[in-house]
């Protein structure tokens, strides 16, 4: 590929996100991986430019852009080598027009921003949003110690008992520790989390939120498979991925539960009850992990986040519904905003009296209203907010 055409391709792969994010449809990973699966003949050299082209646009603006040449203009507006490029060459963007549109440049559309603001972010805060992640490993303590373990490339340790950190984009996968199980990726700031949860070997532990099980293969490892975990969550793709991945760490996880939205206690009604510990590890904007996917907050209007809250109202009340008397619930998101954190605990205890909030203690992070927040800026961790909940 030319540069001239990789910037053409980035405007239509960029079009393509913006719709996606309107519709609140694939996420951006997952439309460059499909982008190249078709395009199987794309080297190395053309899918990393590409790549960069793509997410350069998406962090440079906050508003959702009116276009993806609109985006990469406003691109090339800060980079005169970008510039050069939109000159008509074949397979490459047409020149810029007398008063085309470039897109609004900046962190977040002016809501989000304001409501970022008003969860207690500063612009420092809020900028480190927009930097590229780090790659965070969690040693599998089921198959290996992080102290004995030899990996292809020295990783700087991490709070965490077992985390270790290597550069953005580093290839774990291919590694053999990773086939093998003894490493998963996992940022530093679910690893502490799991570390954190109030459980023990011998608990019944209900992940109600599993997904793909990233926190319950934790769980699995931290307690040394001494614990009955109940894997369950709404979406059969991702709860489909914790069975192979279980298998490969050598997690024991006793029970996986696909659920009905909605009806969801008609599959975990035989738990009712019984539960010593509920992790939710709730639906939400994702707004701590805009550093791994910016055009995040493209996908977040009012609408969303009021629909999200009241989803994670719901999974709390069923987590409650789950638990047994004394035992916890634990309220996670990894976002930043606090109507999708500290205000959910006095939403919860106003719907349940008796319960009360209880302090997590991690090594990093400060405490947000009944919980604690953890974020890129201060941290070095995607951003979470969690919370400890006690049933009477
Ligand atoms: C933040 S993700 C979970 C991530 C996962 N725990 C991990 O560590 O990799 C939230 C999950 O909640 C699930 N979810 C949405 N609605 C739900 C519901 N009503 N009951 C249970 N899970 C639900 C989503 O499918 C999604 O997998």
């Amino acid at each position: 590929m030319t540069p001239a055409a990789r910037v053409q391709a980035a405007i239509e792969l960029l079009d393509t996100i913006i719709a996606s994010a309107r519709g609140k449809g694939a996420p951006a990973d997952r439309i460059i991986a499909d982008y190249f699966r078709a395009r199987r003949y794309a080297g190395s050299k053309d899918r990393r430019a590409l790549r960069d082209l793509v997410y350069r646009a998406i962090r440079l603006c906050g508003p959702v852009p009116q276009s993806g040449r609109a985006a990469m203009l406003a691109v090339a507006g800060q980079d005169e080598a970008v510039a050069v490029l939109f000159d008509g060459s074949a397979h490459g963007p047409a020149p810029r027009a007398e008063g085309e549109p470039v897109a609004k440049t900046g962190l977040a559309p002016k809501w989000l921003a304001a409501t970022l603001r008003a969860s207690g972010l500063g612009g420092r805060e809020i900028a480190a949003l927009m930097e590229r992640a780090p790659l965070d490993v969690r040693v599998n303590a089921l198959k290996a110690d992080r102290a004995a373990l030899v990996l292809p490339e020295a990783g700087e340790p991490l709070a965490a008992p077992q985390g270790l950190r290597f550069p953005s984009g580093t290839q774990v996968e291919a590694w053999e520790a990773y086939r093998e199980g003894l490493i998963e990726v996992q940022d530093l700031g679910s690893q502490l989390i799991v570390e954190a949860l109030p459980v023990g070997q011998g608990d019944t532990i209900i992940d109600l939120c599993a997904g793909g099980g990233g926190k319950t293969l934790a769980l699995a490892a931290r307690l040394n498979n001494a614990a009955c975990i109940i894997a369950a969550d709404t979406d059969k793709r991702r709860l489909g991925n914790l069975a192979p991945r279980a298998a490969r760490a050598g997690a024991a996880v006793d029970h996986t539960v696909l659920l009905d939205p909605g009806r969801e206690m008609r599959a975990l009604g035989g738990f009712a009850g019984k539960a010593d510990h509920v992790l939710v590890d709730a639906p939400c904007s994702g707004s701590g992990t805009w550093r791994r996917s910016p055009e995040g907050r493209w996908r977040l209007d009012p609408t969303e986040l009021a629909r999200l809250n009241q989803l994670q109202d719901h999974v709390l009340d069923l987590a409650a519904q789950l638990v047994r008397p004394g035992g916890s619930v634990s309220f996670v998101t990894c976002s930043l905003l606090d109507a999708e954190g500290a205000d959910r605990i006095p939403a919860f205890l106003a719907r349940h009296p008796g319960w009360r909030a209880e302090a997590l203690a991690l090594p990093l992070g400060r405490a947000r209203g009944a919980g604690w927040r953890l974020d890129p800026f201060h941290d070095g961790t995607d951003g979470f907010f969690v919370a400890g909940l006690r049933s009477p």
